[in-house]
């Protein structure tokens, strides 16, 4: 089995990460394997700079090909935020629940049809001595008032996929990894991995 280091300690990625690159014949490590290494500080404004900043830090670190993940959500009626700060929404601590009751509170006034969002993932490969590749994907839906479902992670609740009709949290963890920006994103890594290992 080919095994890879992914540079997150969000267990609900890591979970999903299990199963995306299982597929693909790869065990996943994550961080969460090496509670002493801190946080790389996310100092990009942009998913793409922060997923390359992570990755390249644990690269240089351990010396081997690293995979990073930086995802959040855009609604639109609030101008595309929480946007790269959808972690720290309400607050450094990461704190999922109050993220969405702050994004709840801040749509209370939007009428259904405006309260259009989408899930986007920039994924950074880190290769020692060469250049980070970088592969996106999205995932389109709509902000529900209340919270349906208690699968998946951050805002899955309350993000609603108008094809299934129901939000990501009531979908099954295979569903969700057919159709998250996520698995949107990693459909792009694929050769590049056939290449890698
Ligand atoms: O409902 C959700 N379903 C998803 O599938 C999803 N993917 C990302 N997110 C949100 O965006 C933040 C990422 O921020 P982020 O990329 O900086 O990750 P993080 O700080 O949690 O961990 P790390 O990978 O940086 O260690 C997360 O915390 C979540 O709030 C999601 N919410
Ligand atoms: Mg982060």
């Amino acid at each position: 089995m080919k095994e890879l280091l992914i540079a997150t300690k969000n267990a609900g990625k890591v979970k999903e990460f299990e199963d995306l690159f299982g597929e693909l014949g790869f065990t996943v490590t994550s961080l969460l394997d090496y509670p002493s290494i801190e946080d790389v500080e996310e100092t990009g404004v942009t998913f793409e700079q922060n997923a390359t900043i992570k990755a390249e830090a644990i690269s240089h670190l351990f010396g081997k090909i690293v995979v990073a993940d930086d995802s959040g959500l855009f609604v639109d009626a609030l101008g595309g935020e929480p946007g790269v700060y959808s972690a720290r929404y309400a607050g450094m601590e990461k704190n999922d629940e109050a993220n969405i009751q702050k994004l709840l509170t801040n749509l209370e006034d939007v009428p259904k049809e405006k309260r259009t969002a989408r899930f986007h993932c920039a994924l950074a490969v880190a290769i020692p001595d060469k250049e980070t590749i970088v592969v996106e994907g999205t995932c389109e839906g709509m902000i529900t008032t209340e919270k349906h479902g208690e699968n998946g992670f951050g805002y899955d609740p309350i993000f609603f996929v108008p094809q299934l009709e129901k939000t990501m949290a009531q979908l099954d963890k295979e569903t969700k990894n057919k159709i998250s920006h996520r698995a949107n994103a990693l459909k792009e890594l694929v050769p590049v991995m056939k290449q890698l290992f």
